[in-house]
């Protein structure tokens, strides 16, 4: 090879003609929606276990529901899934020691106090059209929805993805977008984003028709304290997901739960067993 091929090229300017000047110069943002993913969240005993257990539960599982925010009508509109309101401490003090990590990398530093529970199962054609998840919590703008995922290996559904759409915000107006990103339903893990980012399950199949062969989760949507101002400090994301959740808000606000979930108090996170943000 000769010295003269080693010579890196001139840049050549695309000129005017080929990308002319304008005057109407009109992008739309289009923000991702914050999220955050925990691999191996329960290690591989315990989800199995917890597995093993939703699935000896088949017969108390019943229709999930979504509330109209308008009327506050419940119904099965849009939606395809089996609910099992659940508690379990532990689990709870998992979420609040990941807690500090999942603000901090979704940029969010309200204070959560409050979280309400659901084992969900999707089999053959189960699905959740696109919603938030503003009637499960206090406070839209600061709320988190969290999933964590839970399958037989090798899987014996297909489909069954999550998507979390992108913002766009256009000449003030702030709404979700056609775009999105996907979240794999993969076996012990969890995934948190803002409960006021539009969101859809994907539908699923599920070929042999057996419930352990079913997409499990146990979902959580985790509040603040009521009325708690949003701080400023939040990250734009947060307002803009905000305004365009805003019609979504129950205009009744929220009463009890319509899938039967029961707060739960959030402990603190414990200093010994806390997730830290490592910066090293
Ligand atoms: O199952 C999932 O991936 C999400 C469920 C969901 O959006 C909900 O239960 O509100
Ligand atoms: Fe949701």
């Amino acid at each position: 090879m000769s010295a003269h091929a080693m010579e890196p090229a001139m840049p050549t300017e695309i000129g005017p003609r080929t990308l002319p000047f304008t005057d109407q110069w009109s992008p739309m943002l289009a923000i991702p929606a914050p999220v955050c993913r925990l691999e191996n969240f329960l290690g591989a005993e315990r989800a199995d276990a917890l597995l093993e257990y939703a699935v000896s539960r088949q017969a108390d599982f019943s229709a999930g529901t979504v509330v109209d925010p308008l009327s506050g009508q419940v119904s099965h509109k849009g939606r395809d899934s089996l609910v099992l309101p659940v508690t379990s401490e532990v689990f709870s003090r998992h979420l609040a020691d990941c807690l500090p990590l999942v603000q901090e990398v979704l940029g969010h530093q309200a204070p959560l106090t409050q979280s309400l529970t659901v084992l969900t199962a999707h089999g053959e054609g189960g699905h959740y059209g696109i919603h938030t998840d503003a009637t499960r919590v206090r406070d839209v703008s600061t709320a988190l929805s969290a999933v964590y995922y839970l399958h037989r290996r090798p899987r014996g559904f297909g489909g069954g993805q999550l998507r979390l759409y992108d913002t766009t915000v256009h000449n003030g107006t702030v709404r979700p977008a056609d775009s999105y990103r996907i979240v794999e339903p993969e076996h012990d893990t969890i995934v948190f984003f803002p409960a006021g980012a539009f969101h859809e399950v994907i539908p699923s199949t599920c070929p042999s028709g057996r419930f352990a062969d079913y997409r499990f989760t146990l979902t959580t949507w985790i509040s603040g304290e009521e009325a708690t101002p949003a701080p400023s400090d939040l990250s734009p994301v947060w307002h803009w997901l905000a305004r365009a959740a805003d019609h979504t808000r129950p205009v009744e606000g929220i009463g009890r739960d319509h899938d039967g979930a029961t707060p739960a108090t959030l402990p603190p996170a414990h200093p010994a067993t806390r997730l830290t943000v490592s910066r090293t």
